[in-house]
């Protein structure tokens, strides 16, 4: 954008920049310095399983919601309507089976990380593979968040790019290396507080200079943005309410059910009862943040369409607009551009934390101690602390090739949560509901997930050269015209129709979760029958959810058998408590404090059956 245009920073904004920035450097250097002071692995990855259900619930949101999401999701609903605010319909399921189905199963094996599971259900060879799905999942998503808010800023206002780049890297590397889980959980309450206030403040802004609520609902139906049901069941359409309310359950269960971010949060709870909780809490809040990032889509289409401001638009890429939006409702309030600049980064250095710490978590328990298994817990933890601080590293370099990608940030960073996080989920299904299932069959599986959900990413990209779909005209002809615009896409469509493998690549992205979710499964248990299903004696306790009896209850007992072989509960003898020495070769985690025991949880979880736990 040329400089005349350019909008600037008073001296309040950039000093409530740094106060932000200084804030989170400081609860980081609080936790470093005060409780354990971050010595043990305990303590610096899982906050001593010792937190309450509020602060997790905040920074369970924190965790996926960064400036892809307040930059992303007002540019959609600027240009494609608010068709993606039925994202919301999937918080429903997407939330409630974390809560009922995988946090029990992996809250009772008293896990380090998720992907421990997989030893425990599978084999090694499993858990590594799940590992290492899960780090180039996260440092591919850690770029684009970094990159995000800077190119943003930079866009619109001059703000030097790679020099943001690098202070909102080195400052997020600095209170997760020192601060540990627990810095990273009370950075996120913070940083959530400011994003939300950042938000309001520009959409109560932006409703008043757009000429008050009735003023930008009446322009906003005019602008025909308001869009209705879509109950097309095309699976190409991009966003319809299958794509979005059950495309996106998959997508929800990938992060907040088997993702080592958020499961991380579910076992540094003090109870079961208390993750649980906390996922309950994650609702309400997620709801706020959607609705919030989709109402200041609306004010700033709005603000916009009203006048011919396709000009200023045009020059500034779909997501830098909705930077050049606020600046420009913002100019003139001191220190509001500031806030909004914290809350952008707020944002992102909530996303960034959380991806450095359960990077360095899984690298630690899943890559390094089985490998050191002597290794002693000073070392452990400066070992630890030196993987957060490479990953920090790792993850400027990602935001530049995010720099090479192109794409609208929220579809590039739902297309990678789409392509890695459903081979993911497909794998922990597979443990999970289907006990037949074998090692060879999980490793098989995960790979043809992978290789389907990539083949069809990168087929969309390729052939989207072609610009098959047609992306909404600036706001100006859209006034004018909309029903020749629906006309134009509905023949443009049809003209392009894709067939056969077109057809494939056009999948609409929201349903990469779901399809390579159940490409694994239905791979892993093909290759499990062929190679010997693993017989119910087998599997290990606890590592099942008895979904036989839950969901498939209508099917006649043999194929419940065959398909599921219901587990027998554990008999009485089985149940007592192995005297806390490791199960499977695993550290079954610290013997129960009299609390526990008290408090009535299963003390010997890791040999804890959840049918047993649920039938109590
Ligand atoms: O904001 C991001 O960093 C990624 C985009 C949103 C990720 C998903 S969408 C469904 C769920 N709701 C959120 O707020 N984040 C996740
Ligand atoms: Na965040």
């Amino acid at each position: 954008m040329d400089p005349s245009r350019q909008k600037h920073f008073s001296v309040v904004d950039y000093v409530i920049f740094a106060v932000l920035l200084a804030a989170s450097a400081g609860i980081g250097l609080y936790y470093a310095l005060s409780g354990g002071r971050q010595r043990t692995t305990q303590e610096f990855l899982l906050a001593d399983r010792s937190m309450r259900c509020l602060p997790v619930s905040l920074s369970l949101i924190a965790s996926f919601q960064s400036a892809v999401a307040i930059i992303g999701v007002p540019a959609e609903i600027y240009t494609h309507g608010t068709q993606y605010w039925f994202m919301g319909c999937a918080y429903v399921l997407g939330l409630l089976i974390p809560a009922h189905v995988f946090i029990p199963v992996l809250y009772r094996l008293r896990l380090s990380s998720a992907y421990q599971y997989l030893e425990l259900r599978f084999s090694k060879a499993v858990r590594v593979c799940g590992t290492l799905t899960f780090i180039f999942q996260m440092v591919v998503y850690m770029g684009v968040c970094v990159y995000t808010p800077a190119f943003a800023l930079n866009a619109v206002t001059g703000f030097e790019l790679w020099g943001t780049v690098l202070v909102t890297g080195l400052v997020c590397t600095l209170y997760t290396t020192v601060g540990g889980l627990k810095a990273v959980i009370w950075t996120d309450v913070f940083q959530t507080a400011v994003m939300f206030a950042g938000q309001l403040a520009v959409i109560v802004v932006g409703v008043q200079r757009a000429g008050g609520v009735s003023e930008v609902w009446r322009k906003v139906l005019e602008g025909n943005r308001i869009s209705g049901l879509d109950l097309n069941p095309d699976p190409t359409e991009r966003h319809t309410f299958w794509t979005l309310g059950v495309g996106g359950v998959f997508l929800m269960l990938s992060l907040y059910g088997v993702n080592q971010a958020q499961v991380q949060r579910y076992l540094s709870s003090r109870t079961e009862r208390d993750a649980v909780r906390s996922c309950y809490m994650v609702f309400p809040s997620l709801q706020l943040a959607l609705a919030l990032s989709c109402i200041m889509g609306l004010v700033m289409f709005a603000q916009y369409c009203g006048e011919d401001h396709a000009d200023k638009l045009k020059s500034s890429s779909r997501d830098a607009m909705v930077i050049y939006f606020v600046m420009d409702m913002l100019q003139g309030l001191p220190g509001l551009p500031g806030l909004f600049v914290a809350c952008l980064f707020s944002a992102a250095l909530s996303t960034i934390s959380s991806a450095f710490n359960s990077l360095a978590t899984v690298t630690m328990e899943d890559l390094i101690k089985p490998q050191f298994p002597s290794m002693s817990e000073a070392r452990a933890t400066l070992v630890s602390k030196a993987l957060a601080s490479s990953y920090g590293l790792l993850c400027l370099a990602m935001a530049y090739l995010t720099h090479l990608m192109g794409d609208s940030v929220l579809q590039v960073a739902l297309k990678i949560f789409g392509m890695v996080g459903g081979p993911i989920l497909g794998v922990f299904c597979l443990g999970m509901f289907f006990p037949c299932a074998n090692s060879t069959g999980a490793v098989t599986g995960l790979g043809a997930g992978l290789l389907m959900a990539f083949w069809v990413g990168i087929g969309s990209i390729v052939t989207r050269s072609s610009k098959t779909e047609l992306l909404a005209p600036s706001c100006h002809f859209v006034l004018e015209s909309e029903n020749t615009t629906s006309a134009l896409q509905t023949t443009f469509r049809n003209i392009t129709r894709p067939s056969g493998l077109r057809r494939f690549y056009s999948l609409s992205y929201m349903w990469y979760s779901g399809f390579s979710c159940f490409t694994v499964i239905l791979t892993g248990l093909i290759i499990s029958f062929l190679t010997g299903p693993m017989k119910e004696e087998d599997v290990t306790p606890g590592t099942i959810y008895p979904l036989g009896e839950k969901l498939l209850c209508f099917l006649p007992e043999c194929v419940q058998k065959k398909l599921c072989c219901v587990t027998q509960p554990l008999s009485e003898e089985e149940r007592l408590p192995p005297q806390h020495k490791d199960c499977n070769g695993l550290s079954c985690g610290h013997p129960p404090s009299s609390q526990e025991e008290t408090e009535g949880l299963s003390s010997q979880p890791c040999c804890h059956n959840v049918e047993q736990e649920t039938a109590v």
